[in-house]
């Protein structure tokens, strides 16, 4: 688990070489989906390559205060789930604490409000000013019994639907393209009477589609004129199976983006999930002249996976396309480092989900950037950044995992030391991103 109050001291100077061969952990969506699905499943689950970070273990520790038994992570990140049907969850004793994950706090609201019990759900300073409306007003419009405070941020409460009940199934037009919101609904939709669906104005992750199909879930996904479709209906069960969690793309990213912008060197970064949902990065990369190579692409666990091969490359500035903007949403900060060091300016609109991240994603970056002597300019859904030299300077990541990481990996081009402060919280998505780092070629000092 993550230290408290951690600073992370970065001593690289002018880019080095990045080399070498290494896996990432598993990936955070999918690891949380796994716990939670392994829970409701009738029989026991077995994962692997589950995510060991704090995230992931908040949402474990919530099922274990539903009664529900789960073993590991060992040493191999297997993880056995023995599940206890829909109806298998006793009323947690306390408040759920959720820590700093927005995806177990919004996923959670939807599968718990047909419950018949009584929770509330809060977590860190940065989760609990987090906007949790976009979840509440779809499930009220279920009949759930549930609320936010009067501001719309965490704790979220419910008081349970009587002994008997079940939700009312809705179509909802999600008002924003989230994969967060579109999976409470369609897991509240389980609970619910009827067939429940969301239509989703943009592409985002399909795991909740995937991951419930795998546990013998029925779910209908649909191409419509206002967007991709996705219904479900209420009353079936899940089965538990056996999941292999893939390498997550997003913490990935942070080494193809080092991988890239370093002066030399060749890494291969193994078993990286390839969902065609959660490539924008990818693409964004490659159009910047990244050069980045998928090979040997496979299917591991009803995922595709594949290992990307990084050589560092002259990147250049682009306009992004918006269709990529949430199939990248959580590498921006490390996409921005990528157009730092590009010649020419990167140009980010259609992203004002940034700003609703662990921290103003688009702020953050732009102050740590502009601290390192990289001109920026910021608008209300996006960022203009035009390449340069980064000097050193002081970073504040906000306790935000993706900003820590990003400036992190900058230091590979920038003059000087780099100071990046608040950084306990990469253990929410990468706790031995660190190790990996040093071990490509990175300078870190951790203390
Ligand atoms: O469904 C998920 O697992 C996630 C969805 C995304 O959030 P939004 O749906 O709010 O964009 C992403 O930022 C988050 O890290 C994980
Ligand atoms: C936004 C993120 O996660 P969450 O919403 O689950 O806190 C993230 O990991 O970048």
């Amino acid at each position: 688990m993550s230290q408290v109050n951690k600073t992370l001291t970065i001593t690289t100077g002018l880019a080095g070489k990045v080399s070498g061969d290494i896996i990432v952990p598993g990936d955070k969506s999918c690891s949380h989906r796994s716990i939670m699905f392994g829970s409701l499943a009738e029989g026991t689950t077995h994962v692997s390559g589950f995510l060991p970070g704090d995230d992931c273990l908040a949402t474990m520790n919530a099922f274990k205060a539903m009664g529900i038994k789960i073993e590991g992570p060992d040493e191999q990140q297997n993880v056995v789930i023995h599940g206890k049907g829909l109806r298998g969850l006793t009323a947690p004793q306390e408040a759920l604490n959720i820590g700093n994950s927005g995806t177990t706090i919004r996923l959670m609201s939807g599968l718990l409000a047909g419950q018949n019990f009584a929770w509330q759900m809060a977590g860190d300073s940065s989760l609990n000013k987090r906007p949790m409306a976009r979840v509440v007003e779809p499930l009220k419009l279920m009949g759930a019994n549930i609320s936010a405070a009067e501001n719309g941020t965490p704790p979220v409460i419910s008081q349970g639907i009587d002994e008997g009940q079940t939700l009312t199934a809705i179509h909802y037009d999600l008002p924003m393209a989230s994969a967060q919101v579109k999976s409470c609904v369609l897991l509240a939709g389980i609970y619910a009477d009827g067939v429940t669906s969301v239509t989703e104005p943009g592409i985002t992750r399909d795991h909740t589609e995937r991951m419930l199909t795998a546990f013998g879930y029925p779910v209908k996904v649909e191409d419509t004129s206002k967007g991709k479709k996705v219904s479900i209906e209420g009353g079936h069960q899940l089965t538990a199976c056996d999941i292999q969690v893939p390498g997550d793309i997003s913490s990935a990213t942070f080494f193809m983006v080092a991988g890239l912008i370093a002066k030399e060197g060749q890494l291969t970064i193994r078993n990286v999930g390839m969902n065609p949902t959660r490539i924008g990065a990818i693409n964004i990369l490659q159009q910047m002249n990244g050069d980045l190579s998928i090979i040997n692409e496979r299917m591991a666990g009803g995922e595709p996976v594949a290992d990307v091969v990084v050589k560092s490359s002259p990147l250049k500035g682009i306009d992004i396309n918006e269709r990529d903007v949430p199939l990248a949403i959580d590498e921006f900060p490390a996409i921005f480092i990528a157009a730092a060091c590009a010649k020419g300016t990167t140009r980010l609109r259609g992203a004002e989900e940034l700003r609703v991240k662990e921290s103003d994603r688009i702020q953050a970056m732009a102050d740590g950037l502009k601290e390192l002597d990289i001109n920026c300019t910021v608008f209300d859904d996006g960022i203009d950044i035009v390449g340069g030299q980064l000097t050193s300077g002081t970073i504040h990541s906000h306790d935000d995992h993706r900003i820590a990481m990003s400036f992190a990996i900058s230091s590979l081009r920038a003059t000087g030391e780099i100071q990046i402060l608040e950084c306990d919280n990469v253990a929410t998505s990468f706790p031995n991103f660190v190790t990996l780092a040093n071990q490509v070629g990175l300078t870190l000092n951790q203390s």
